[in-house]
C-alpha cells in the first residue's frame, strides 16, 4: 500500500503526532502538510492518514478546508484511511478535536474505508495517544498480512 500522512498544525502538536506515526510506525509513508497537498498525491496513494488540527469553534483551518473541498466531490472507494487528531477538551465535547469528526464523516460519505475508529486526543494525553495509535496500526498491518 502507498501511504500518505497529512497533518496541519499551528502550535505543533499535530505535526509531532504525524511525525511520530511516520518516524516510529510508517517510515515508508510520505509525510506532508495540508498546505502542500496536491491532487496527484491522492491518486498515487491508497492509504491515507490524517492528523488535522481544530481551531475556531470546532472548525477546520483554511488549509484543511481546501483539501476538504477537493475530497468532497471525489469517489474515494479505493482508499483506506485512519484519522487521529489532537485538540483541547476544554473547548467542550462538541468542539473537541472536531476536525477529526468532520473528515471522518466526509471520508465515509465518499466511500473510503477506515481501518479503525478515529482517535481524538487531548494535547495533555499525547503519550497515551502514541500508545493507542501504535497498537491500532500494528494490529491493522498484522490483519493485512494474515
Ligand atoms: C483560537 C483557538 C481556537 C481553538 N478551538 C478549538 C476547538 O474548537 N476544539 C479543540 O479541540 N481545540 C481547539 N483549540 C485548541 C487546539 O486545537 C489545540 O491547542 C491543539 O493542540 C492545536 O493543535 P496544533 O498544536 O497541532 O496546532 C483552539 C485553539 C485556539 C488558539
Amino acid at each position: 500500500m502507498n501511504k500518505l500522512i497529512i497533518y496541519d498544525t499551528i502550535y505543533g502538536h499535530n505535526f509531532e503526532l504525524s511525525k511520530f506515526i511516520h518516524d516510529q510506525l510508517l517510515p515508508e509513508a510520505s509525510l506532508i502538510s495540508f498546505k502542500k497537498f496536491s491532487p496527484t498525491m491522492l491518486s498515487n496513494h491508497d492509504f491515507l492518514i490524517l492528523c488535522p488540527c481544530t481551531y475556531g469553534e470546532g472548525e477546520l483551518t483554511a488549509n484543511e478546508q481546501v483539501v476538504y473541498d477537493y475530497l468532497s466531490n471525489r469517489s474515494l472507494s479505493y482508499l483506506t484511511y485512519y484519522l487521529a487528531g489532537i485538540g483541547d477538551r476544554n473547548f467542550g465535547q462538541e468542539r473537541f478535536a472536531n476536525a477529526v469528526n468532520i473528515f471522518d464523516k466526509l471520508l465515509r460519505q465518499r466511500q473510503a474505508v477506515p481501518i479503525a475508529p478515529s482517535l481524538k486526543a487531548d494535547y495533555e494525553d499525547i503519550a497515551k495517544a502514541h500508545q493507542q495509535i501504535t497498537r491500532i496500526l500494528k494490529e491493522a498491518s498484522r490483519k493485512k498480512r494474515s
